[in-house]
C-alpha cells in the first residue's frame, strides 16, 4: 500500500479563493502554523484571475459560492487547465452543485465547519494525488511513445500504420473514430484513412473512400474542405451539430457526421514538413469529450507528431522486410484485452484506460457508480493488471454483514476472543495477503469500524481480536459505493479523514443511459449466454424491442438488463424476442405535459430556460432539465456556459 508520507508544509505555496474574512483567516492561521505558505487571500474569482497573472502556487483552496458573477466552479475549470490541485469548500451540500462541482475533478471537499485535521488531511491527500497522476500520467505516455514507434514500424501500409497509432493513443483518451486527412494542400494526393473501434481496445481500418464516394462528393467537395481546413491550426473539440457549424460547412463533414453517426469530435491540425495533415477523434456519444480532453490533446501533440513523422514520411527501409504474418500476430500482443467486460461506448473505455492508468502502483482505488454499473468488473480487471494478481482478490460486502460481525470478518479473532470465539478465525485483510481486498458497499461500513480501518491504511497494521501480536497488511485497498458519500458525511455517517484516504483516484462508471452506445452490444452477449443455459432456438430481437430497449433508462443498469433478457429468453418460444417487461421510466418527470423532449430542440436558449423554469433550476438529477429535455447534464451544463446561461441566478438553494 502506498503510504502518503506526511510531508506538512515545506515550501508548498496555498491559494485561498474565500469571500468570509474569518473562514478565510482561521484557514490561513491552520495552514501557516503547520508551516505551509498562504500565497494570497483572493475575495473573488477575479482576484484569483489577477494573482495567476503574475505567480503560480502548488494548491487552491475554492470556496464554491462567491462575490462576483463567477463561481468556484468557473475557477475549477481553469485551474484544471493550469493543471493546479484545487479543494472545494462549501457549507452547501446542495445535490445539483455537488454534481456539478464533481464534474471538475477536485482533489477533495472541505465541508464548512471545517477542522484543522481536516483541512490538513484534506491538503495532504490533493499533493499525493496531484504527484500521483503526473507520474502515471508520464509513465503511460512513455509506454504508449515505446511501443507506438517500433508497431507502426512494423505495419506494412500506411492505413495500418495509422491504425496502430489508434490503438495506441487508445489508453490515453478514449475514442471511437480516428480519422486522418494526409496531404490537404494537394487536392490530386488528398486521403483519409478512417480507423473505427471495434471492442474494447480494437479498432480496424475500414474504407474511407468508398464512404465518400457513395456520398457522391465532387472534387469542389473536397476543394472547399481543404480550402477551409487549412487555415485551422489549434486542437478544437466540438459537440453535437456545432462540428458541422463551426468546423467546416462541407459535405465532407457532413457525411462523415451522419455516415459514421458522430455526436463530437476533437480535431487536431498538424503541420509536418511543409505537409498538412488533419486529425480528428470523434465519439458516438457527446457527452465523453470534454475541455480536458483538449488539454490531452495539446499533450499528446508531440507524441502524435512524432509518429505521424514515421507514417507520412513513409520510411520505405523498414517496410516488407519480414514476414506480415508474424508482424500482425506481434501488434495483437501488445492489445489489452478486458476479461469479463462487453461494451464499449467512450466513456466504459475512460474508465477502463483510468484502471490500466492505476493497475501497476499500490494506489489505493475508489470505483464509484449506481447499482448493477458492473463496479465488481472493473476490480477483477485492475486486480488481473497488477503484479498482485497471482495472489488473491477478496471481496467484502459491508453491507451484507452485521455491525457487531465485521470487525472480525475484516481482522479475524483468537480463540476465545469474545463468547461465540470457538475457533482461530482469519480474516479477509490476512486472506488477502500480498493481493487485493475489495471493499464494496464501503459506505456501508460502521463508523467504529472506520477508524480500524484508516490505520490500516494508514499503518498498514492491525490485529485480529483478542490478538497481542501486530500483523502487516501487505493489502491493495479498493474500494466501491453507489451512495452519495459527501452525504454520508455531512450526516455524520462516514469519517472524513478516510474518505479522503480512499478518495486518492476515484474512478466513476457511468450509468448504461449514458452509454446507449453499450445497449444493445450487451443485450446480444446476454441473449448468447442465456441461449446456451437454455438451448433455445432464439436469433435475437425484433427491431422494436431493441429500439424499446435503447430508449429506456434502465435504472438498475447492466444487472437489470441482464435479468430483463433471462426472463425474455425464458418466455420466448419464437425465433425472435418480440415484447420484453420493462419498468416504468423512473426519471421522468411525473406529469406528462411538462416532457419538453419531443417537441423542441433541446439545445435552443428558450428550450432550456424554460426547463429549468419548470425544474425551478435544478439541471441535473431526477427531475433536472436535463432529464426534461432527455439530454445528458454535462451536454446541457455546457451548452448553458456557451449560452451564457447563468444557472446560479436562477438556481433554487
Ligand atoms: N461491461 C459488462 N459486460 C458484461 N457484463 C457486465 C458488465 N458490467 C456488468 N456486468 C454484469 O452485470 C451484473 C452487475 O454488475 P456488478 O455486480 O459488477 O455491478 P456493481 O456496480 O458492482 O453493482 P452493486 O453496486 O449493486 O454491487 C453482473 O452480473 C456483471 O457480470
Amino acid at each position: 500500500m502506498a503510504n502518503i508520507p506526511v510531508q506538512q508544509g515545506t515550501n508548498t505555496s496555498v491559494l485561498i479563493v474565500e469571500d468570509h474574512f474569518i473562514e478565510a483567516n482561521s484557514l490561513s492561521i491552520i495552514l501557516e502554523r503547520s508551516g505551509y505558505a498562504v500565497s494570497f487571500i483572493a475575495k473573488s474569482v477575479d482576484q484569483a484571475y489577477k494573482f495567476f497573472e503574475k505567480s503560480v502556487v502548488d494548491i487552491v483552496i475554492v470556496d464554491i459560492f462567491l462575490k462576483g458573477k463567477l463561481t468556484g466552479i468557473d475557477l475549477a475549470i481553469s485551474l484544471n487547465k493550469l493543471g493546479i490541485p484545487f479543494i472545494y469548500l462549501s457549507a452547501n451540500s446542495n445535490p445539483s452543485v455537488f454534481e456539478l462541482a464533481k464534474e471538475t475533478n477536485p482533489y477533495g471537499f472541505l465541508v464548512k465547519p471545517f477542522r484543522e485535521k481536516d483541512v490538513l488531511t484534506a491538503i495532504e491527500i490533493a499533493k499525493y494525488r496531484h504527484a500521483q497522476e503526473k507520474d502515471i500520467i508520464s509513465k503511460s505516455e512513455q509506454w504508449v511513445s515505446d511501443i507506438l514507434v517500433n508497431n507502426i514500424k512494423l505495419a506494412f501500409s500506411t492505413g495500418k500504420k495509422v491504425l496502430q497509432l489508434a490503438k495506441a493513443l487508445e489508453p490515453l483518451l478514449a475514442y471511437d473514430y480516428l480519422v486522418v486527412f494526409s496531404d490537404l494542400d494537394n487536392i490530386d494526393k488528398f486521403k483519409v484513412y478512417i480507423i473505427r473501434r471495434i471492442g474494447p481496445n480494437d479498432y480496424k481500418e475500414i474504407d474511407g473512400q468508398h464512404l465518400f464516394e457513395s456520398a457522391n462528393l465532387q472534387d469542389k467537395d473536397y476543394q472547399e474542405f481543404n480550402d477551409a481546413a487549412r487555415t485551422k491550426f489549434l486542437p478544437q473539440f466540438y459537440v453535437l451539430d456545432e462540428f458541422i457549424d463551426e468546423s467546416y460547412k462541407s459535405k465532407v463533414s457532413l457525411t462523415l457526421k451522419e455516415e459514421l453517426a458522430l455526436k463530437s469530435g476533437i480535431e487536431l491540425p498538424l503541420l509536418l514538413d511543409s505537409k498538412n495533415l488533419l486529425f480528428y477523434f470523434y465519439n458516438n456519444d457527446f457527452d465523453s469529450f470534454n475541455a480536458g480532453s483538449i488539454e490531452t490533446i495539446l499533450r499528446l501533440k508531440p507524441l502524435i507528431s512524432n509518429a505521424a513523422r514515421y507514417i507520412f514520411n513513409a520510411d520505405l527501409s523498414s517496410q516488407g522486410t519480414s514476414d506480415i504474418g508474424q508482424q500482425v500476430e506481434k501488434s495483437k500482443s501488445t492489445q489489452l484485452k478486458f476479461p469479463g467486460i462487453v461494451g464499449q461506448s467512450a466513456r466504459l473505455i475512460d474508465s477502463l484506460n483510468r484502471i490500466y492508468q492505476v493497475a501497476a502502483f499500490e494506489t489505493t482505488v475508489l470505483i464509484l457508480g449506481e447499482t448493477g454499473v458492473g463496479k465488481e468488473g472493473l476490480v477483477h480487471v485492475l486486480h488481473s493488471l497488477s503484479e498482485r494478481k497471482v495472489y488473491p482478490l477478496i471481496k467484502v460486502n459491508c453491507a451484507a454483514i452485521p455491525a457487531d460481525l465485521m470487525e472480525s470478518e475484516l481482522f479475524g479473532h483468537e480463540k476465545g476472543a469474545f463468547t461465540d470465539a470457538r475457533e482461530k478465525k482469519i480474516g479477509k485483510f490476512e486472506q488477502a495477503n500480498g493481493g487485493t481486498i475489495f471493499l464494496d458497499e464501503i459506505g456501508e461500513m460502521p463508523l467504529a469500524l472506520q477508524s480500524k480501518l484508516l490505520r490500516v491504511i494508514q499503518e498498514k497494521e492491525f490485529e485480529r481480536i483478542g490478538g497481542r501480536t501486530t500483523l502487516k497488511a501487505d493489502v491493495r485497498i479498493v474500494a466501491a459505493t453507489n451512495r452519495n458519500l459527501h452525504k454520508a458525511i455531512s450526516e455524520g455517517n462516514f469519517r472524513m479523514d478516510l474518505y479522503y484516504r480512499i478518495n486518492v483516484f476515484p474512478i466513476t462508471l457511468a450509468p448504461l443511459r449514458e452509454r446507449r452506445s453499450d445497449i444493445k452490444i450487451l443485450a446480444v452477449h446476454f441473449l448468447e449466454a442465456n441461449i446456451l443455459q437454455t438451448g433455445k432456438n432464439i436469433r435475437g430481437f425484433t427491431p422494436e424491442v431493441m429500439d424499446q430497449m435503447e430508449a429506456y433508462s434502465w435504472p438498475g443498469n447492466i444487472r437489470e438488463l441482464q435479468h430483463v433478457i433471462e426472463r425474455a429468453v425464458l418466455l420466448t418460444d419464437t425465433a425472435e424476442i418480440s415484447s420484453i417487461d420493462l419498468e416504468e421510466e423512473f426519471d421522468l418527470p411525473s406529469n406528462p405535459e411538462i416532457t419538453l423532449k419531443s417537441h423542441v430542440d433541446p439545445f435552443k436558449p428558450e428550450s432550456i430556460v424554460e426547463a429549468l423554469r419548470q425544474t425551478n433550476g435544478k439541471v441535473s438529477g431526477k427531475g433536472g432539465a436535463a432529464v426534461l429535455l432527455g439530454v445528458p447534464a454535462p451536454a446541457l451544463t455546457y451548452q448553458m456556459k456557451k449560452l451564457g446561461i447563468v444557472w446560479r441566478f436562477i438556481y433554487d438553494e
